[in-house]
């Protein structure tokens, strides 16, 4: 804690204050008290303990910080001439990633570091607290960890993602070979999770089972880039190998919504406790940006499968770090509700990351859920409700932001 943040702070007349705790409480006109990093006291103003300081909110809404819970910050360049090609009728494939590997390998380690920085400094003005990123633009040994370690300095979480694309000239076997090799064992020090890109033009359904067999023994978390450009095994190697999250999910069979929805029939919603299954974690700036069908996030809570809403902030599908544009289009185009589309950033990517309430891991406290000991990550808006979100899209709504009991906006 800094010799300036007070030993604790209430933060009081919030108009409405958006747990997105268990029990989903939404309370009107209510006030928070956080000691150091930890909530203290949640409930009605009225009844409010005293505090070293006092923030009035003077009728404002407050959240939990954006959990972004998919992001790939680790780059250099931009690929705008692409985004324009695509605007103008060309469809997206895995082969761009290879720009930006080119890109990212040229720059100093000083260099990248300041433009991961720089993207985490962009997202947190915007109301994120907790951040993941992945690696995927070094695809050699070095590269990869020399991502791997300026990310950890960074950001929340830390994604191995060698297996994003075969680099041109090597032969995919003996790729896959290196990123479950030297490779992993390279950026181990520096990372929780493991990723692979299940896709047509990146990794086969065998290549993306061997990378994940390897992380896992590793003893990696695991996610998988699945079922983005079309229907294919990307869901069903997540369920098998009871993956943390499958991330994009744009076509869905049946069968795949109903395996996701079986991995959380031995979860309690109301408690927390229980089996954890596979949460869908849905991209729809990405959606937008490739011009692909939304995720059926809709369909996908309808069946009982746990959602995350996530950036992907990255510069070939996705180049916004903007949870906030997320909720919007969630709720516009996805159908869901404004309460479901700010679960799904802020507890589901909690979720999708292993940190939510009952999970707290190494000490640290659990975030993307508003509750007495948790973090207090807050965002207040500039606007009564959060309904604004979805109501005057396209507005900055971020009025201020406390990051594990820190006021850093
Ligand atoms: N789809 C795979 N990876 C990124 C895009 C990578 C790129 O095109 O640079 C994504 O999540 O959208
Ligand atoms: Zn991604």
């Amino acid at each position: 804690m800094s010799a300036t943040t007070p030993a604790s702070t209430l933060i009081t007349n919030i108009g409405e204050l958006m747990t997105q705790d268990l029990e989903h409480r939404v309370l009107k006109d209510a006030a928070v008290v956080f000691e150091g990093e930890r909530i203290s006291w949640i409930g009605s103003r009225h009844d409010a303990p005293s505090a070293d300081e006092m923030v009035d909110a003077e009728g404002r809404a407050v959240l939990p910080g954006w959990v972004d819970s998919h992001s790939h910050l680790v780059f250099a360049g931009d690929r705008t001439a692409e985004f324009e090609a695509r605007m103008a009728g060309q469809s997206y494939s895995a082969g761009g990633i290879a720009v930006t590997t080119g890109a990212t390998r040229s720059v100093s380690d000083d260099e990248l570091t300041r433009l991961v920085r720089d993207r985490v400094k962009e997202a947190v003005s915007q109301g994120t607290t907790y951040l993941e990123s992945k690696t995927g633009y070094g695809l050699d040994v070095d590269n990869e960890a020399r991502s791997a370690r300026i990310a950890a300095a960074e950001v929340d979480e830390v994604t191995y993602l060698g297996a994003h694309l075969v680099p041109a000239g090597s032969d995919p076997e003996e790729y896959t070979d290196l990123v479950c090799g030297a490779m992993l064992d390279a950026v181990l020090p520096h990372v929780r999770w493991a990723d692979v890109f299940c896709e047509r033009g990146a990794f086969t359904e065998d290549q993306s089972r061997r990378v994940l067999t390897a992380a896992r023994n590793a003893g990696l978390g695991l996610r998988v880039h699945g079922n983005q450009l079309g229907e294919g095994p990307g869901v069903a190697l997540a369920v098998e190998f009871a993956a943390a999250s499958v991330d994009h999910v744009n076509y869905l069979s049946d069968k795949d919504v109903a395996a996701l929805a079986e991995t959380w029939t031995g979860w309690d919603p109301t408690t927390g406790l229980g089996t954890k299954g596979t949460v869908a974690t849905c991209l729809p700036a990405c959606d937008l940006s490739t011009r692909q069908p939304l995720a059926p996030g809709r369909g996908l809570i309808d069946a009982g499968v746990q959602i995350a809403l996530a950036a992907n902030c990255n510069p070939g599908t996705s180049y916004t770090t903007s949870m906030a544009f997320c909720v919007t289009t969630a709720v516009l185009q996805m159908h869901l509700s404004v309460h479901e589309a700010v679960r799904a950033a802020t507890y589901g990517g909690a979720l999708a990351l292993g940190r939510e309430f009952g999970n707290d891991v190494d000490g640290e406290r659990a975030v993307g859920s508003l509750a007495v000991g948790h973090r207090a990550d807050l965002h207040m808006l500039k606007a009564p409700s959060a309904t604004h979100l979805a109501y005057r899209p396209g507005i900055p709504l971020t009025h201020s932001v406390w990051r594990a009991g820190v006021r850093v906006v």
